[in-house]
């Protein structure tokens, strides 16, 4: 490939990303070795051939076919062993594209195969985490998903174990999975219950239905932020109440190309969403099983949009001001990332 100045500047600048899922980050030569150990069959025996398995190909046809992927990965993640190694490699894997604050989100309910309880789940993750923070110095928090398909009584129990966690590693929960079948309004229970503990809440919306699912979310469900959030565009009202209680947009562009939330790329509503004022954060989402990391999307943002330098450094800040952070803790991330930024001869920062 051919030297490209913004490029190279984009590996070097520092990033965050808010919306990525532990089992959408599993590299597969940690699967090859906790099959060996563990003794669980594998369809092929070397790093290569798994690839196939975890990550979607160009013909992905929606969420549904993306979701697919998933079953194969969390049969290696059903261990505290598994659970914390696979958070230490997001820390690691983060700090190489020089990320340096990651929210890690994950279903506790799908690791409970080989017996661990839903605290014992999040108690692993939250460990390695802490150990990549340690080595790695890269800051995290952690999001406890609630699955669509899954329970009331299930994912209640999900939001109360992270009651437990909050201040120790957690800092919010999640809506995730099939968004068509189940609609928001079926969840009014679950996050009752999160906003009578005061966790933060996020909510996955307007990726495989229209905006009315994230008018549901915020106006009943309690979301601060929203995940994706593509289909916003098609109700202006709502795009309006979102712009106006500045909720975050938690955008995941390669995913959203491959899920279908969007046609393709001359409908992907980036720009707009920006020039409208709604605050966007760029994420990866699902590293592993997109084919993608945290710079490349910003690269593919950049080659598709034309996004200036100054242009994407606020999308950075953005995220920032998006973290499930307390306010102390991100004036401190915010002036360390400025000064690198500045120190990176960028002096973009007005
Ligand atoms: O983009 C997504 N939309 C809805 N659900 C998702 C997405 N990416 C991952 N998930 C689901 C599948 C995972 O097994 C689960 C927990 O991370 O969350
Ligand atoms: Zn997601």
């Amino acid at each position: 490939m051919a030297y490209n100045r913004t490029h190279d500047w984009l590996t070097r600048l520092p990033k965050v990303d808010l919306h990525l899922h532990l089992d959408g980050s599993v590299k597969p030569e940690t699967i090859l070795e906790i099959a060996l150990d563990q003794g669980i069959d594998l369809p092929v025996y070397n790093k290569e051939g798994l690839i196939p398995h975890m990550r979607v190909g160009d013909e992905c046809g929606s969420l549904i076919e993306y979701l697919s992927k998933f079953d194969f990965t969390t049969r290696f993640m059903q261990s505290g062993e598994a659970l914390e190694r696979i958070a230490y490699e997001v820390a690691q894997q983060s700090a190489e594209h020089n990320c340096k604050y990651v929210e890690v989100r994950f279903a506790p309910q799908l690791h409970r195969n080989n017996g661990l309880t839903v605290e014992e789940t999040i108690h692993y993750v939250v460990e390695g985490m802490k150990r990549g923070q340690r080595d790695f110095g890269v800051k995290a928090g952690v999001i406890a998903i609630c699955m669509r398909n899954h329970s009331c009584e299930s994912n209640l129990e999900v939001i109360r174990a992270a009651a437990k966690f909050v201040g120790k590693g957690v800092v919010a929960v999640d809506l995730a999975g099939d968004e068509a079948s189940y609609p928001p309004e079926w969840f009014r229970e679950v996050f009752a219950e999160s906003g009578r503990l005061g966790i933060p809440v996020t909510i996955h919306a307007g990726e495989a239905a229209g905006a009315v699912n994230v008018y549901e979310a915020v106006t009943n469900l309690g979301a601060v932020r929203i995940g994706h959030g593509v289909r916003l565009k098609e109700d202006t009202d709502i795009l309006e109440l979102v712009k106006d209680r500045r909720i975050p947009l938690e955008m995941c562009p390669i995913s959203n190309i491959q899920t279908k939330a969007v046609s393709g790329w001359e409908a992907y509503p980036i720009r707009e969403y920006l020039e409208q004022g709604l605050l966007v954060t760029i994420n990866t989402d699902n590293p592993s099983v997109s084919g993608t990391d945290i710079t490349n999307e910003y690269r593919v943002l950049s080659d598709r949009f034309g996004f200036t330098e100054p242009e994407l450094v606020r999308l950075v800040m953005n995220g920032v001001e998006a973290a499930f952070m307390d306010e102390s803790d991100k004036l401190l991330l915010r002036r360390e990332m400025e000064a690198e930024i500045n120190s990176l001869g960028m002096g973009l920062l007005s």
